[in-house]
């Protein structure tokens, strides 16, 4: 399998090597140069995998060349150990039309579990018998940030620098990050917002003095691997529910576009998907530009759902490429645009291409509501981020016989402020996390000032 960049300037990779480079050089995001498909007899033999064979049989063909099926499995089996729930991503039925498919059973308790602990592993594998020395930067609004420390922590020949907006992630949130005391272990809190410490990092990517000092990679999912192990609990799940003879659809609650776009993905190799609602709290660009196609960037506004408060979604670009004929040199232009102006509109053609996809927005009161409901109707307690998608999947209009799944992409007890003041129950951390509130925190805070930041990465950096 080979590897191009959304921007089509940069040396295609196989991949081993975009798992390594993490962003393209041209600043563009790798994608599989054609999508894989599977048949639906193919598809319809998968069912009763476990997770793990599951998985290594939907991966296999994007890491072709480089690890074959049986390697892939014997990497999940590691990665997917560490999940408290033999499932790894169980499903709950909510109501006749309602699912949960709960991806928060991994160490750090959010979906970014699923591809960081398999990340974790590639990287070693990856850098293993060399002289390479990997330098992970990353922004975290809050999830991925603990869900990558713990995948690399203590690895030898990484070392891992995490951005987080300070003071605008939940105290669980930082605790699990900050709380991470392993020497290869960086945690820095910027004076800006997530998007803020995001575009920071896109820009190390393109920086001949940090390339040409360091080896980057990223654990965002602008890297690859990321979004290619989000695609295989979308089978997992739609498999349960009648796939590949009926349809499934899915609300996802959005904030960088990755993990719903790796439904697309699926959607794309064969998986018969009805619908993927990309589900926004009121930093709602992405809504707005699915819904109308004004893809513009407001200013962030700070939610009980922090996790989703991104303008900038790294993965649209990866959509605006299909949706632009996968024609590299158009969607450069369009980005260049796009982070000239903050702005750029899609077009009639794009929007009616993008079709599988449909939106929604949920505020403040809608969240608490949907909160409120799954407690009191249903008996779950469910987080503000998956509420999100839990209010915009009751009321996508979805034809009755098609089963729709949101994805739960956070365990409550990270949020318990949010979750008692709409429901009256405090949930509480599970035992495998420990007391995060009785452990020393290592952090600094930076300016948000890209010179400020890039010197401190490069003064700690890895080094061969
Ligand atoms: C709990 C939670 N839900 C949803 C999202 C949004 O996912 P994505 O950025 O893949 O759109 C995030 C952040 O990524 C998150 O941490
Ligand atoms: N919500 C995320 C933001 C980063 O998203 P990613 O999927 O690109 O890593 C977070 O929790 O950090």
């Amino acid at each position: 399998m080979h590897y191009i960049s959304t921007r089509g300037n940069a040396s295609n990779l196989d991949f081993a090597g975009v798992t390594l480079a993490g962003l393209a050089s041209d600043g563009g995001l790798y994608v599989p140069r054609a999508w894989p498909t599977f048949t639906q007899a193919e598809i319809k033999a998968m069912r009763g995998l476990t997770y793990v064979d599951l998985a290594a049989k939907v991966m296999a063909p994007f890491t072709a060349g480089s690890l074959s099926e049986d390697e892939l499995r014997e990497l999940c089996a590691a990665a997917y150990g560490s999940f408290s729930h033999a499932a790894v991503t169980p499903l709950t039925q909510l109501d006749n039309q309602q699912w949960l498919l709960e991806l928060f059973h991994g160490p750090t308790l959010a979906f970014k579990d699923v591809a960081l602990q398999l990340l974790g592993h590639l990287f070693e594998r990856f850098l293993s018998g060399g002289d390479k020395a990997l330098t992970i930067v990353g922004a975290t609004s809050g999830d991925t940030g603990s869900a990558a420390i713990h995948a690399v922590a203590g690895r030898e020949n990484i070392e891992i620098f995490m951005l987080h907006p300070h003071g605008r992630v939940s105290d669980v949130q930082r605790r699990q990050m900050t709380t991470v005391l392993a020497p290869n272990v960086h945690n820095i809190a910027i004076e800006g917002s997530f998007d803020d410490a995001q575009a920071m990092v896109k820009r190390m990517f393109g920086d001949s003095e940090v390339t040409s000092a360091i080896t980057l990679s990223a654990v965002n999912s602008i890297n690859w691997a990321r979004l290619m192990a989000q695609v295989v609990y979308y089978f997992w799940a739609a498999l349960q529910l009648g796939a590949p003879e009926r349809k499934v659809a899915f609300s996802v609650p959005t904030g960088n576009f990755g993990d719903v776009f790796a439904g697309y993905v699926a959607a794309q190799m064969g998986l018969p998907v009805e619908r993927l609602i990309v589900a926004t709290n009121v930093n709602d660009i992405l809504h707005r530009a699915l819904a109308k196609g004004d893809y513009s960037v407001g200013s962030v506004t700070p939610t009980a759902a922090p996790s989703m408060d991104i303008q900038v979604s790294s993965n649209f670009e990866r959509l605006l490429f299909d949706l632009e004929g996968r024609d590299g040199s158009a969607t450069a232009e369009r980005m260049k645009i796009f982070e000239q102006d903050g702005k750029t509109a899609l077009t009639d053609a794009m929007r009616s291409k993008a079709g599988l996809f449909q939106s929604a927005r949920a505020d403040a009161n809608e969240m608490s509501g949907a909160m409120r409901w799954a407690y009191e109707k249903c008996a779950e307690v469910i987080d503000p981020h998956t509420a999100i998608a839990i209010h915009a999947a009751r009321n996508a209009g979805i034809s009755a016989d098609v089963p729709v799944v949101t994805l739960a992409t956070a365990h409550p007890a990270k949020f318990p402020d949010a979750v008692e003041r709409a429901t009256g129950v405090r949930p509480s951390l599970p035992a495998r996390v420990g007391n995060l509130f009785d452990r020393e925190e290592r952090f600094i805070v930076l300016p948000s000032d890209y010179v400020a930041v890039r010197d401190h990465v490069l003064g700690h950096a890895a080094r061969a």
